[in-house]
Parts: C-alpha cells; sequence; structure tokens
C-alpha cells in the first residue's frame, strides 16, 4: 500500500468530500464545489502520474466523488474502492476515456463523466499547427537557426509543401476532426477527403458551400468526398489528420500496411491516443522515407517515445498538449467537477454533450444537470429537460 499523499484542502466543514487527483486551471470548478456543500481535496503530490494505490489512498473511507486524470487506470480496483467509500461518481478531466473501464465502473454504480465540446476547437487548432509545423519544417528550421546555421537565402533551403489545393484527409470526422478540416479546407483552400462509420452531413454541407464561394470569387473551388474505406484516405490524401476515439477499432489502425499505402511525401498528424499508431512501424517507416513527415501530440507509450523517434528530423513531437489552451483547460475543470458534483446532487444528465455552453459562462449559474456522463443510459440515469 503506497503512503497516503500530499493533499490541499478547501471548505473542510463541507458535506460531500470531492478529490481531485490533481490540482486543475482556474478557481471556478472548486467554488462552484465549495457552494454546493462540497468539501474539495487536491492532491498535491510532485509525481506526475499516480498509482493505483495512491488513489486508494486518497479515496480512503469516506468519499462521494473524484475527478481524475487521464494518466490514470480507473479499473476495478479504484471503483471498488470508490464504491465502499459511498462515492458515485468520476469524471475524467478528458474527452478521451480509453483509461477508465466503463463496465466495471458500471458493476460498482459508478457514473463516468467526460469533458466533451469545450477542447475542440483548441485540440483541431494543435492539429493544425503540427500539420503546418510539418509541412513547413518549422522545427528542423528553428533548430538550424539556434545552431548558428544560417548563412544566407538559398533557393533550397528548407523546401517544404504548399497546402493550397492538396488534399487532406480526415480520420475520425467527429467533433475535433470536422473541426480540423474546416480550419484546413477554409484556412489553405484544401479538398477534403474524409473516412467515418458516420456520415457528417454538416461538414460535407461547409465544404460545398465554401467551395461555391470560391468559385463565385472566381477562384478554384474546393470539394469533399467521403470514403468508404480507410485505405482510399491513405491512398488520396497529402495531410492526414487522426481523431477516432482509441478502442479496440482503432488501435494500431496505422500500421505497416497503411504506412506504406500512404504517399511518400504525406503529412501524418495524430493528436488522438498514441496508440491510434504502430510508432515501431511508424519510426521505421520515418527512417526509409525522409520525405515522409510527421506531427505527433500522442505516443503509444506515453510518457515515453519509441526508440529512434526522437532522432527523426521529419517527426515534429509535443507533449500531448492539444488542449492546452486556459480557456479551455479551465472549462474542462468545470465540466468534470460539474459532473461530479451533479452526480452527487442527483441532477438529471445533460440531454447534449455536444452543447456544453451554458456550463461554461462565468457570468450565470450551470444549469442544474451532469454535462456529460458516458454510462448515463447503462446505470439508468434520468435525462435533463433543459
Ligand atoms: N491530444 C489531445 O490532447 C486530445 C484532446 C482531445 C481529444 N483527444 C482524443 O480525440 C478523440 C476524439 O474526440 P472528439 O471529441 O472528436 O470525439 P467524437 O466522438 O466527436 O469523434 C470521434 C469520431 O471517431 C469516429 N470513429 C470511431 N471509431 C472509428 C473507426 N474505427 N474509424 C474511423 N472513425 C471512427 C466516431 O464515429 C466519431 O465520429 C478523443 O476520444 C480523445 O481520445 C485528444
Ligand atoms: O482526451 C482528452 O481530452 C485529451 O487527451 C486531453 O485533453
Amino acid at each position: 500500500m503506497a503512503k497516503p499523499v500530499s493533499i490541499q484542502v478547501w471548505n473542510p466543514n463541507g458535506k460531500y468530500r470531492v478529490i481531485s487527483t490533481k490540482p486543475m486551471p482556474g478557481t471556478r470548478w472548486i467554488n462552484l464545489l465549495i457552494e454546493q456543500d462540497c468539501r474539495v481535496e487536491i492532491c498535491t503530490e510532485k509525481k506526475t502520474i499516480l498509482s493505483v494505490d495512491d488513489i486508494i489512498a486518497l479515496i480512503g473511507n469516506k468519499c462521494d466523488g473524484v475527478i481524475g486524470q487521464l494518466t490514470e487506470d480507473w479499473g476495478d480496483t479504484l471503483f471498488a474502492a470508490l464504491s465502499r467509500a459511498g462515492g458515485k461518481a468520476f469524471s475524467n478531466m478528458a474527452v478521451g476515456y480509453n483509461n477508465v473501464d466503463v463496465n466495471a465502473a458500471n458493476k460498482h454504480g459508478v457514473a463516468v463523466g467526460n469533458t466533451p465540446g469545450v477542447l475542440t476547437e483548441t485540440t483541431a487548432e494543435l492539429a493544425a499547427s503540427l500539420s503546418l509545423a510539418a509541412s513547413r519544417r518549422i522545427v528542423e528550421a528553428d533548430e538550424f537557426m539556434r545552431a548558428g546555421l544560417y548563412d544566407g537565402w538559398l533557393p533550397h533551403l528548407f523546401v517544404g509543401n504548399l497546402l493550397k489545393g492538396q488534399t487532406v484527409g480526415v480520420i475520425g470526422a467527429g467533433r475535433i476532426g470536422s473541426a480540423y478540416a474546416r480550419m484546413m479546407v477554409e484556412g489553405f483552400k484544401m479538398n477534403l477527403i474524409y473516412y467515418d462509420l458516420y456520415q457528417s452531413t454538416r461538414l460535407e454541407k461547409f465544404v460545398t458551400a465554401y467551395g461555391e464561394f470560391l468559385k463565385s470569387n472566381g477562384e478554384q473551388p474546393v470539394y469533399w468526398k467521403r470514403a468508404s474505406t480507410m485505405e482510399e484516405v491513405l491512398r488520396e490524401a497529402d495531410v492526414i489528420s487522426l481523431h477516432p476515439v482509441l478502442d479496440k477499432t482503432t488501435y494500431h489502425l496505422i500500421n505497416k500496411d497503411s504506412l506504406a499505402t500512404m504517399k511518400k511525401e504525406a503529412i501524418l498528424v495524430n493528436c488522438s491516443r498514441g496508440p491510434v499508431v504502430d510508432e515501431v512501424a511508424l519510426v521505421e517507416h520515418l527512417k526509409q522515407n525522409p520525405m515522409f513527415r510527421v506531427g505527433l501530440d500522442v505516443f503509444e507509450d506515453e510518457p515515453f517515445m519509441k526508440p529512434g523517434l526522437a532522432e527523426m528530423k521529419n517527426a515534429v513531437v509535443v507533449p500531448h498538449i492539444a488542449s492546452a489552451s486556459k480557456w479551455t483547460r479551465e472549462g474542462m475543470a468545470t465540466l468534470a467537477a460539474l459532473n461530479v458534483l451533479g452526480k452527487i446532487k442527483g441532477y438529471p444528465i445533460w440531454s447534449d454533450p455536444n452543447r456544453v455552453e451554458p456550463f461554461l459562462n462565468e457570468n450565470s449559474p450551470p444549469p442544474a444537470a451532469c454535462p456529460s456522463i458516458v454510462n448515463a443510459k447503462a446505470l439508468g440515469l434520468p435525462v435533463s429537460k433543459l
């Protein structure tokens, strides 16, 4: 058993004990909990990733709800501990919840929250940034400059790819994938090809309308295509960005074979989850194809990179920061806190997790609902009429 971890306590006499396994940005989330009679305990332990034992020690004998992080392993052991302590709610401070065993949560009657919507644009902007950084070789050029190697303009110096008129491919055109597609189509006049299990009519309508606008201005229009297979996207796109959920259907979706299907000078961006890409195969592909480039925010074995990746000049790598804008991170903290608070207070579940703005308006109290509970149906929780 790990030794008890250090905590900061807010509102010590609060009736409901809510734990956050990490300090989170902003103070609104703390205030919202305190106003509703919660004692808030924030783990201030220095180590970045808490173990299951650390979290069991935090939960203790009485705990009404926990706000946790995507780095934690929320399986049967933790849900059993939370349930024994009287807890009925857990929320990830993330939209992705592949670190959570939802069946185990169901078994112990614990509601599982996530934070959709508030991070859509911020994450799409990072994917767009990585697309640009990779296509225009920004990191390589920056390193070159700082190393004092620049001794004058040259026709061949850091020549990269023009995005305008090329095709952007999106795999997983949900909230973030669609936002990214719109940025790339509108910002850089790229054509779109996408693959998703579901049709994205809104995205298609957007590209059609933008194409008509360009045409009416005498410019080359843009086009969209919904691919019937992922391979079609891999074959046709010049820049491919991955935005599906991580589950058993998307594990190693990008592997040796799929990499071989892509154009030799293609750009691959991953802001979804690391294991969507077979990173060992990717390193080999980068070695064999120096004109192929990647922009990665996520890694298969975070916080580590597979051997060889750090040395690849044709890879841009950042440490899982896609949702890291101040507004988004504060909003994620708010949504996660309100998921836990709402369940403790017996509120119903918000009917549309794609429309969470009312919870984020600092000038009015949030609706009396849980913004997003992924196992609401399985637990038979009522849906809000608001
Ligand atoms: N890097 C980051 O910091 C960061 C930030 C936010 C989200 N994410 C990741 O992005 C994911 C997507 O977030 P979202 O809000 O857009 O979710 P979403 O549910 O709106 O979109 C996911 C899409 O993936 C599609 N999909 C599922 N299985 C697929 C498959 N086998 N092939 C193709 N498409 C498939 C779904 O139909 C859906 O449209 C999250 O689950 C999370 O893992 C990462
Ligand atoms: O799933 C998520 O929300 C991200 O990975 C962190 O923002």
